[in-house]
């Protein structure tokens, strides 16, 4: 397995008075994708708040690229090179498609070279390009909010469910944006209830349940196997999304 770009160890982390996580042990290899799946409530999206510095850590640690980054904040943690998409990918809908872009990149102007691999990434972004971003379909703002993400080079990218709510024909196209970032070695997070979406693209995966990582391992020790599946994530015969 590659090296770990960001582990946490025995991370415990609290929102207002409750307690979410419950000592999360996570590694993501370098240049790899990683999936965390789990059912609904499990602490995925409170895992990837907490790596941003979004959530009060209480005890263990969280490091990138072997630095203790553990309650530091957000805008420095993503200063050191990670980048957060969240549920709502935070795009500007009245804004159009350039200028979204033009806002992420906080470093300065756009390097085109950079813009027109992004374009190679995620075309429907250069088709609409000069288009208000609330146009866009639910697949095309998932891209751009990723592409806002990555429009300046970052180390790691967390993405918070991107095929929610999205229909089957986006899934795939999302899929294989997800397949491009893969073959260029960017190493993900992906927050993930689609099993068929997370088995297609995941090479490690980690499953989570009530505030803990419970599972981790290759994607297709999990992939080839029905009675951990069902036993982790719930799923059945004819139950996969
Ligand atoms: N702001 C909050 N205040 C109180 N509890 C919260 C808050 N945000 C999340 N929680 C609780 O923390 C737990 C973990 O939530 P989280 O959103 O991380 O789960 P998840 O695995 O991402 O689930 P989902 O897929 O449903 O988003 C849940 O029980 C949730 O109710």
């Amino acid at each position: 397995m590659a090296e770990s770009i960001l582990s946490l160890s025995g991370v415990r982390a609290d929102i207002d008075q409750y307690h979410i996580l419950h000592g999360v042990d996570l590694e993501v290899p370098a240049g790899e994708l990683t999936v965390l799946l789990g059912r609904n409530g499990a602490g995925k999206s409170t895992t990837l708040r907490t790596i941003m510095g979004l959530t009060t850590v209480t005890q263990g640690k969280v490091r990138f690229r072997g630095e203790d980054i553990t309650g530091q904040p957000t805008p420095r943690i993503a200063r050191k090179g990670i980048a957060f998409v969240p549920e709502n990918m935070g795009i500007f809908s009245l804004l159009t498609v350039r200028e979204n872009m033009v806002l992420a990149a906080v470093d300065g102007p756009m390097d085109p070279a950079r813009l027109d691999w992004v374009f190679d990434l995620f075309p429907p972004l250069k088709k609409f390009w000069n288009r208000a971003a609330g146009n866009l379909s639910g697949g095309q703002k998932q891209m751009l909010a990723i592409a806002r993400a990555i429009i300046e080079p970052r180390e790691l990218l967390l993405v918070d469910e991107p095929t929610k709510g999205l229909a089957p024909a986006i899934i795939n196209d999302l899929a294989g944006a997800f397949e491009q970032l893969k073959q260029q070695q960017v190493t993900v997070l992906l927050v993930e209830q689609n099993f068929n979406f997370s088995r297609r693209l995941g090479q490690s995966a980690a499953v989570m349940n009530d505030g803990g990582v419970v599972w981790s391992g290759q994607m297709t020790e999990l992939a080839d196997n029905d009675d951990l599946q069902h036993e982790l994530l719930g799923l059945g015969l004819g139950e996969h999304q």
